[in-house]
């Protein structure tokens, strides 16, 4: 019981909100709309966040490995700049050894051989490896010059004591050398006593990054990275990163450190190991490959000439240590400038493994509940909405209901008073005359009685149908007892009312009405009119019973007639 009530109360309650406004589907269909943006501007901000984390998650991988390598490369760096110190040192204040003047010794007497090695304590330091006087004598950008050879080979002689002494195992493997114009090479990978010296010294001082380092090309004097194809290693690139010796306005060489990719491949592979979506890529500042996290660089390219306009526009105006995100077809790509290397780490990922991903399956679950939510809000839009239709043409079957007859579908005793009330007392209020028939049809019980309750009904029916084609606009008429029926007339005299009232008569009387098969009836009405004028009184109840006194005395005439005096 409660239920039902409490069930009812809140029927009446929406039903009331429902009658206030005009077309309540537009408002549900509204409030569904609201409600669904609502939802879906929440998902978009969810999704938002949920990008901005992905995007971090993403950036921050990728700054782990920068970070590392950055790392890795500044320790090799500071040791390339201590090597330097420390031959400058040496520059500046030779030592004089037993061992430097005879090493000195070995290479005046060496140095027109087309090659040479000087293996002074290999146990504590690295031979010195160089080439004849003929040798540097071709080449311009070499030069034996023989007031400083002898101090250079004496300090190139300590920093193999230092660079003997440096630890071989490194996390980043790679080659340390030191490159004289003077003609010989220190290298912490040292090659035989053999003619090997000379390929080797040649490769050297042809490479960019021995070129690269005279005062012309390199006027800042600093350190300087290059990627160079080196035909003898296994993958035929290695990477260089070099600082020039000068002393007293001398050119002397290069101090350099290489890498072969090998390393690197090994390097970023075990930096990226942690993450295992993405592939994270090194590339030189010509945006060529190379090293790779994955088992190896890819067979065909990653991207095409203009993505890769598109990434070298995005890095140009970086910074070294900047980074940066770009979206490429179903990949997303993160860049890092790296702040010791002239090139930058890429961040290769995949859709397919962004969807395998944490963010992929969040991004999916939050996708279904969107859908899912959406999918029962309608299922509830079309319930509500359904409901709504039903208690709106309940609402308005009853408000019909309470104002008309259903069987003559003319207004009810109730509204058709009130409205005729308001009707005679505009009339007063512009001083125009109003007027009121009575009608009642004739001998109606024999109808009832021969034909029965239906036909009468149907008798009725035909006879407001009359009525209502006949009278005009702005005239009312109702139903106001059983076969009585009141027409009220507006801004019309006594008279005609009257005329009106004679034509509805004729029209009534002079149709046969079908009641069934075979049977027809030819009815009469008889009607009394009034008006205000005449009584000088827009009192509607009293112009009605004005009104019903003539139709009562036109019924004593005979019926079927008009009676407009008393
Ligand atoms: N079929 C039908 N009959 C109705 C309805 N309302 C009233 N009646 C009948 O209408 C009849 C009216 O009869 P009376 O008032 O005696 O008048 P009459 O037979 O029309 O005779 P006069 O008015 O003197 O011409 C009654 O028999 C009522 O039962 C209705 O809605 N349907």
């Amino acid at each position: 019981m409660a239920v039902s009530g409490s069930v009812s109360v809140f029927g009446n309650a929406i039903q009331r909100v429902i009658s206030r406004f005009k077309n309540p589907q537009k408002v549900v269909n509204l409030c569904f709309i609201v409600v669904f943006l609502f939802s879906t501007v929440l998902t978009w901000r969810e999704a938002v966040v949920l990008e901005g984390a992905y995007v971090s998650s993403q950036r921050n991988s990728l700054d782990n490995v920068a970070t590392l390598l950055d790392r890795q490369l500044q320790h090799n760096i500071d040791n390339l700049l201590f090597y330097r110190n420390s031959m400058l040192y040496a520059l500046q204040s030779p030592i004089s050894t037993d061992k430097t003047r005879k090493t000195l010794a070995d290479f005046d007497a060496l140095r027109t051989q087309p090659y040479w090695q000087l293996r002074l304590d290999l146990n504590r330091s690295l031979p010195m490896n160089g080439v004849s006087d003929e040798f540097v004598n071709n080449s311009p950008l070499l030069d034996r010059d023989e007031q400083t050879i002898h101090t250079e080979l004496s300090s190139a002689l300590e920093l193999s004591y230092i660079m003997r002494l440096s630890h071989q195992t490194q996390t980043l493997p790679r080659r340390m050398f030191y490159a004289s114009r003077s003609g010989f090479f220190l290298t912490s990978t040292p090659p035989p006593n053999d003619p090997q010296i000379v390929a080797l010294y040649y490769r050297l001082v042809a490479q960019p990054y021995f070129s690269s380092q005279s005062p012309a090309n390199n006027p800042d004097r600093a350190l300087k990275w290059t990627h160079t194809f080196n035909p003898e290693s296994t993958t035929g690139q290695i990477i260089t990163a070099a600082i020039p010796l000068d002393y007293n306005g001398r050119w002397y060489g290069v101090l350099a450190l290489d890498y072969p990719i090998d390393s690197l491949h090994t390097f970023l592979q075990q930096a990226h190991n942690e993450d295992h979506e993405g592939t994270v890529l090194l590339y030189d500042n010509e945006l060529n490959p190379i090293a790779t996290s994955a088992q190896s660089l890819p067979l065909h390219p990653m991207f095409t000439a203009p993505q890769l306009a598109q990434i070298a526009s995005a890095v140009t105006a970086a910074k070294a240590g900047d980074e940066g995100e770009l979206r490429m077809d179903s990949r997303f790509i993160t860049w890092a400038k790296l702040n010791n290397y002239d090139g930058l780490l890429i961040k290769v990922h995949t859709l397919e493994e962004g969807v395998q991903g944490e963010f992929g399956r969040i991004s999916i679950v939050l996708s279904v509940l969107w859908m899912l939510s959406t999918l029962m809000l309608f299922a509830s839009w079309v319930v509500i909405r359904r409901l709504v239709n039903n208690m709106f043409s309940l609402q308005q079957t009853l408000t019909w209901r309470a104002n008309y007859d259903t069987l003559t579908r003319l207004y009810n005793r109730g509204a058709f008073f009130e409205l005729a009330r308001k009707l005679s007392q505009e009339c007063k209020q512009q001083a125009q005359p109003f007027s009121v028939i009575q009608m009642d049809l004739d001998l109606f019980k024999s109808i009832n009685d021969k034909y029965g309750h239906s036909s009468g009904d149907k008798v009725l029916a035909h006879a407001a149908a009359m009525l209502s084609d006949a009278f005009r606009q702005g005239d009312v008429a109702g139903r106001v007892g059983g076969e009585e029926f009141c027409i009220v007339l507006p801004d019309t005299s006594l008279e005609e009312a009257t005329k009106v009232a004679e034509r509805i008569r004729v029209r009534i009387n002079s149709k046969e009405l079908l009641l069934k098969q075979g049977t027809t009836v030819r009815i009469s009405a008889s009607f009394g009119v009034s008006s205000a004028f005449e009584f000088d009184d827009y009192d509607f109840e009293r112009l009605q019973s004005h009104a019903d006194h003539r139709l009562y005395k036109a019924k004593q005439e005979g019926r079927n007639r008009v009676c407009h005096t008393d």
